[in-house]
């Protein structure tokens, strides 16, 4: 009994923690990249976020991670992007100043909270109509985006998840089922901080038995890109 009281309040004061320093790491990112970058400039903005990222932790992917996806947007030219953990939006600003005339980022974000200040955070970088938040958990968010992409109906050519990795192929798997990813090619890009962990290896393990319409396409240091064709559509 004692050996599980002692179990929960660790588990309790974990939370706490999380909740607080999570709270405090995202308004003072906010608060630093508000005051120290230049206004309606993107590379100002995610410069901002690289100086803050070396004085204090940080979640954002960073400049390295950060130039592979530039080259992923280059690559692909998405039309429709879909970003599930949008955090202070360093990631989204990235995506954002990448985008074709015309495309389009939905960006999914769990804490109402986080989501407000992400958005501000946009909306500081000079971005005004080529974007939407939705402050919700990427399986509710999944299962609204139907809707949103009516007058697209193609689905999206580009996804980051980087959000929780326990969910990545719940959410794949949920993306796939409402017919999300543009069949004739959609690039996954996943974020994993903990390479061994058992949602990646689920996640690629699975990737692995759909070669009909998945390949791994890149592997560098947290993040591996994958290439989505439905079967009708992939080139062998
Ligand atoms: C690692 S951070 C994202 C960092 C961001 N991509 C960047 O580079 O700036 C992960 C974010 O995902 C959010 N998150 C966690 N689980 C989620 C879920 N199920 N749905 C949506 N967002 C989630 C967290 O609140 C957190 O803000």
């Amino acid at each position: 009994f004692r050996v599980k009281v002692c179990s929960l309040c660790h588990r309790a004061q974990a939370w706490a923690r999380w909740l607080i320093w999570g709270r405090v790491c995202v308004r003072s990112t906010y608060a630093f990249v508000f005051s120290n970058c230049t206004h309606g400039k993107p590379d100002s903005v995610l410069e901002t976020f690289d100086l803050y990222s070396k004085m204090y932790p940080s979640v954002c992917i960073g400049p390295q991670v950060g130039e592979v996806l530039d080259d992923v947007m280059r690559r692909v030219g998405p039309s429709m992007v879909l970003e599930l953990g949008m955090h202070c939006a360093y990631s989204s600003v990235r995506l954002l100043r990448l985008l074709p005339p015309g495309g389009r980022l939905i960006t999914v974000e769990i804490d109402p909270f986080t989501a407000d200040l992400g958005e501000e955070i946009i909306l500081v970088a000079g971005f005004k109509d080529q974007f939407q938040v939705l402050p919700l958990s990427s399986g509710e968010a999944i299962l609204s985006l139907r809707e949103l992409l009516a007058p697209q109906k193609g689905g999206f050519s580009l996804v980051l998840m980087d959000h929780d990795p326990v969910l990545y192929l719940k959410d794949l798997l949920s993306l796939e089922a409402e017919g999300l990813l543009c069949p004739i090619g959609c690039s996954i890009i996943l974020i994993h901080r903990d390479r061994r962990a058992d949602s990646v290896k689920n996640i690629l393990d699975y990737i692995r038995t759909k070669a009909q319409c998945y390949q791994i396409k890149t592997e560098i240091q947290i993040m591996t890109e994958i290439c989505y064709k439905s079967a009708g559509t992939m080139v062998e």
